[in-house]
């Protein structure tokens, strides 16, 4: 492996070169003298001719992009160990975290970059995370993650945590929700369990990393605010690392004193949506795969097809399938899968095909919504997800809709529009391929089995 990697050193570097848009002096400097030096299982030490500040940059900034491009280049998955010259000699030299770490933490092992799935409705959120995890306290300080109930906000600020914490096992790392926070603040106040308002300010004031998880529930909780004001002063002067959650973004955060609501928007605020039906599906067979489940395609499409807006309550919609495929010793198929869950959706098998179906589909694929298909928008981003819908519209519905009436569906007057829409996409599909992909996702999306 060692060979392999020396052969494609240049390339790997190359390669984060061009991903990461280094300029030559950044390239020339830090990365260009790195060597590879020893594989060992899958860890690979680079020497790094720079003194330990250099170490620790290189680190910070370009470890992972390196071990990235290896992968690419080469297919190996490996950790890397930097080490500088007079340390080449030395083994194994990191302290590793543990998992008392992890539970000082208060962290979630599962909850790491790893495992989460990144698409379109959390890409943003992903990439600021990642960036604050490799360089805490120096970009984006606080960074304010908001979205809906079950969107992935907690397993990204515990990803970060992990991430953080592997890199620097030192680190003081700390994870509790707003109304843990708010319990200990009242219980010091109250001096309960022999807990004083000192050693409650001393355990939050004295942390490199805190996190907090929503954080909307400082509303209304008057002593709260003012302690988390003063914790967010401390912290941000001593410049530490400060990651807030929400299900709503600071400015929408009722009865929210001004001083804060500024200080949480000093930083970086980032949301995530509701995932994609493709994103649905990765996650789905992510999970799948970290579980070992085998389950059949068309039980994992009914799944993503129908339960749209909460990941949550898509991960426990499989876990109920398999925990009853096990009770029942039954093979989980569709008919199964669909009796499973008859209580948290209806079955979609042999449902009626209708213009607004097709309508709502394909606006949630390219993720705009179903007043823009009807609206009367030429953007290209809109008209071309809306003479896919009449294209679907003219093969799939029923002949209870006239043309008339899709038109109308469609925000047209004239059916002659639907016609022209129709024929476009149809000649389009003849000879290209990602058109044809498209259609027949959303026709299993429309008709999954
Ligand atoms: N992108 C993703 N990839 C993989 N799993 C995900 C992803 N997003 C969410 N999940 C999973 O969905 C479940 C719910 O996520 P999480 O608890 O982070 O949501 P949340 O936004 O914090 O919810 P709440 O608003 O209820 O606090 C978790 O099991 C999490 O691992």
């Amino acid at each position: 492996m060692l060979e392999q990697l020396k052969e494609n050193w240049e390339k790997i570097l190359d390669n984060v070169k061009e991903d990461q848009d280094l300029s030559d002096v950044s390239f020339n400097t830090w990365l260009v003298p790195l060597k590879p030096v020893s594989v060992e299982g899958n860890v690979v030490t680079i020497l790094c001719p720079v003194n330990s500040i250099g170490l620790e940059y290189i680190d910070k900034k370009y470890k992972i992009f390196i071990q990235v491009a290896i992968e690419e280049v080469i297919g190996f998955k490996c950790e890397l160990h930097l080490v500088i010259p007079e340390e080449k000699a030395k083994k194994a030299p990191k302290k590793k975290v543990v998992d008392a770490d992890i539970i000082k933490a208060n962290l979630n092992p599962r909850y790491t970059f790893d495992t989460f799935v990144v698409g379109s409705n959390n890409k943003m959120a992903h990439a600021a995370s990642l960036a604050v995890a490799e360089s805490p306290a120096e970009i984006y300080n606080p960074l304010f993650i908001y979205g809906g109930v079950g969107l992935g906000k907690t397993h990204l600020m515990h990803s970060i945590a992990h991430f953080i914490l592997k890199n620097n096992p030192d680190a003081k790392v700390l994870y509790v929700t707003c109304e843990t926070f708010t319990n200990e603040l009242i219980d010091a106040i109250r001096n309960k369990n022999n807990i004083t308002t000192t050693e409650f300010r001393e355990k939050y004031r004295n942390i490199d990393v805190l996190l907090i998880d929503d954080i909307q529930f400082i509303m209304n909780k008057e002593s709260t605010q003012e302690e988390i004001f003063h914790t967010f002063n401390a912290l941000y002067e001593a410049k530490k690392q400060i990651i807030l959650s929400s299900d709503r973004p600071p400015k929408d955060i009722e009865t929210l004193e001004e001083r804060l609501r500024s200080r949480f928007e000093w930083g970086l605020t980032v949301d995530i949506g509701s995932p994609d039906y493709e994103t649905r599906m990765a996650i789905l067979r992510k999970k799948e795969d970290m579980e070992g489940y085998n389950i059949d395609d068309a039980v994992i499409r009914y799944i993503a097809t129908n339960i749209k807006s909460n990941i949550r309550e898509l991960e426990g919609a499989l876990t109920k399938i398999v925990a009853s495929a096990r009770l029942t010793n039954s093979e989980i198929t569709l008919e199964m899968a669909e009796e499973a869950l008859k209580d948290h959706i209806s079955p979609t098998q042999g449902r009626e095909i209708t213009p607004q179906l097709i309508i709502d589909v394909v606006a949630d694929h390219f993720n705009i919504s179903p007043e823009d298909i009807s609206s009367a928008n030429r953007s290209r981003s809109i008209a071309y997800p809306r003479q896919i819908a009449m294209y679907l519209c003219c093969d799939m519905v029923g002949k209870d809709y006239s043309l008339q009436m899709i038109a109308k569906y469609l925000g047209k007057n004239d059916h002659t529009t639907v016609i022209h829409g129709r024929n476009k996409i149809a000649k389009e599909l003849s000879t290209d391929e990602n058109l044809q992909y498209t259609v027949n996702i959303l026709k299993n999306k429309l008709n999954p089995g």
